[in-house]
């Protein structure tokens, strides 16, 4: 049976098993739910705090999991990212008081406050500054205003936690971060399929299906504007003029698309939502 570790609390809880869900497999109705069986698909999940989850994985004692890629990292742990999940992202940056540093090696003999560190520790160590770092276990954007430190390295999404507290962005991204599947890397059957599933839900959240009628004459300039993952399919309609063409678009695209496929002469343009997808 497949082992795999799901964040239980935190900004990539819910998406994760929103994702887990679309992907078939069985989700806990109970929050305090530690471990939830799905015989049918031969997994077992553990919900964990998304910071140990590195560790479980990366020891073996779980097979794969779900946990930030800054979390990874920072864990040291030998757990291999395996697909990005395209949730979750964020970058993680230094952050000051305003003005008051431009640069990474400002930070030499200051007091720099972070959740990860590891993560900025190693990132300090690349760049040859030494710096005290002060470990807290989250909303260090105050530890400036509090007097505990200098500057901080957080994960930023839309800075207002920076801007409320009145710090600024400088120095170098130290990390893109993004959600991502990880491995232990012993290969463990069911593992493939989990990930096929899980990109099957990335597509069909990112695409939708279009369908329209076109007089085959603009057939390739129509076609042009929707080439689709390999290429659309084309059918013949009573008209033997005109085609009936079906592909999958972008869904940020699907209204500029449509725009352009009327402008082509391309009429009776359908878009519906994707539920399932195997690549
Ligand atoms: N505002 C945010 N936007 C996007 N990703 C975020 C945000 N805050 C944290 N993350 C990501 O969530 C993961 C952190 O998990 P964590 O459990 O610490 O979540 P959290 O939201 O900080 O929860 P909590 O602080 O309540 O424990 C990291 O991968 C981090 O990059
Ligand atoms: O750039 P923003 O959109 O403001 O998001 C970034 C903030 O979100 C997270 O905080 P969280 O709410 O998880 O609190 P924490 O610091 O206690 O973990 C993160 O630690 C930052 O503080
Ligand atoms: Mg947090």
């Amino acid at each position: 049976m497949l082992k795999i570790a799901v964040p239980n609390k935190g900004s990539l809880s819910e998406t994760a098993a929103q994702m887990l869900a679309e992907a078939g497999y069985n989700g806990r109705r109970d929050p305090r739910e530690l471990v939830i069986q799905d015989p049918k698909n031969d997994v077992e999940f553990f919900y964990l705090r998304p910071r140990d989850i590195a560790t479980y994985v990366g020891s073996g004692a779980l097979d794969v999991g779900i946990t930030g890629r800054d979390l990874l990292l920072d864990s040291e742990s030998p757990a291999a990212e395996v697909a990005e999940l395209n949730f979750g992202e964020s970058t993680f940056r230094f952050a000051g008081p305003a003005g008051a540093f431009e640069n990474v090696e400002q930070l030499e003999g200051r007091r720099v406050a972070t959740s990860y560190p590891g993560l900025v520790g190693a990132f300090l160590a690349q760049s040859n500054v030494t710096t005290t770092l002060v470990k807290l276990d989250g909303a260090v954007e105050s530890a400036v205003r509090l007097g505990v430190a200098d500057a901080v390295a957080d994960v930023v999404s839309t800075g207002s936690t920076l801007r409320k507290a009145g710090l600024e962005i400088f120095g170098p991204v130290i990390l893109q971060s993004t959600a991502v599947l990880i491995s232990s890397g012993i290969q463990k059957p069911g593992a493939d399929t989990l990930l096929r599933r899980l990109q099957g839900v990335l597509v069909a959240r990112q695409y939708v299906l279009m369908d329209y009628d076109v007089p085959r004459i603009h057939l390739d300039a129509a076609s042009a504007l929707t080439p689709g993952i390999e290429s659309p399919t084309i059918s013949p309609l009573a008209d033997p003029d005109w085609v009936a063409v079906r592909a999958m678009v972008p869904r940020l695209e699907t209204n500029q698309i449509m725009d352009a496929l009327w402008e082509v002469g391309a009429r009776a343009i359908l878009v519906s939502p994707i539920h399932a997808v195997r690549m």
